[in-house]
């Protein structure tokens, strides 16, 4: 049976990227997504934004929804301290998999859980089978349909707390505009939108960070 695009991004790391070097994991994603099949990575350019906003927000305990192949996984904990922790959910067991290979061929899987599942299973688990008090870091990045029930549902769970940054992939393309509407008429979150562009594309996109004001 032939090889899924997931698989074949994955054998491109293992033969091209530094073992044990997480920005060099991301750099050949990088390079093949760029050059050779589109995939939907965060990417290199919105990539700078995630980085700048997570050092900002110097979490211990992160949340990503949509781990994919784990190109965000790896960028994200590369730059977590060591002490901290991403958790990262994923329902489809062959790019869980996939993932799971990259990010311990980045070495960065002491900081990285990948909780396999979805995430209206998961998340309701976090307090008490995955012994997390509250996020301080969340990344969405999975169906965009997903993104507002799931943050109700980050608030019905109490998993955030007065300062929680969450940070939304694809606000413009493909767009969340269930998301954007609730959460920037909710009093309770302060939003600020950073125009960028669709990963390896020259078309609009934009991210979208909501801090939880408590
Ligand atoms: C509910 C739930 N629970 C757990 N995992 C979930 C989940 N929903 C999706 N997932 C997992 O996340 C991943 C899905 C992410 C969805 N992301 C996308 O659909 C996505 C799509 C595009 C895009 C833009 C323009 C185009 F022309 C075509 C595509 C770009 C992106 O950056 C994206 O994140 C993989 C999936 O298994
Ligand atoms: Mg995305």
């Amino acid at each position: 049976m032939d090889q899924s695009k997931e698989q074949r991004i994955l054998n491109f790391v293992l033969q091209n990227a530094v073992r044990g070097d997480p920005q060099s994991v991301v750099d050949t994603i990088d390079k093949y997504c760029a050059q050779k099949e589109w995939a939907m990575n965060v990417g290199d350019e919105k990539g700078l934004i995630l980085d700048k906003i997570l050092e900002e927000a110097k979490p211990s305990t992160s949340l990503e929804l949509g781990t994919y192949c784990g190109y965000s996984a790896v960028r994200m904990a590369r730059l977590l301290k060591p002490s901290a922790r991403l958790l990262t959910i994923e329902f489809n067991p062959e790019f869980a998999a996939i993932a799971k290979q990259i990010i311990e061929f980045a070495g960065v899987q002491e900081k990285v859980k990948i909780l396999e599942g979805p995430s209206e299973e998961i998340i309701p688990q976090l307090k008490k089978k995955h012994e997390v008090d509250t996020l301080d870091f969340v990344f969405l990045d999975h169906w965009k349909e997903r993104y507002a029930p799931d943050t109700i549902l980050l608030q019905e769970c109490g998993l955030l707390r007065k300062g929680t940054v969450i940070l939304a992939d694809n606000v413009v393309c493909p767009g969340a505009p269930e998301f954007i509407n609730y959460i920037r008429n909710n009093s309770h979150f302060e939003c600020t939108n950073y125009p960028s562009h669709l990963e390896y594309m020259k078309v609009k996109d934009a991210m979208e960070k909501a801090v939880f004001l408590g």
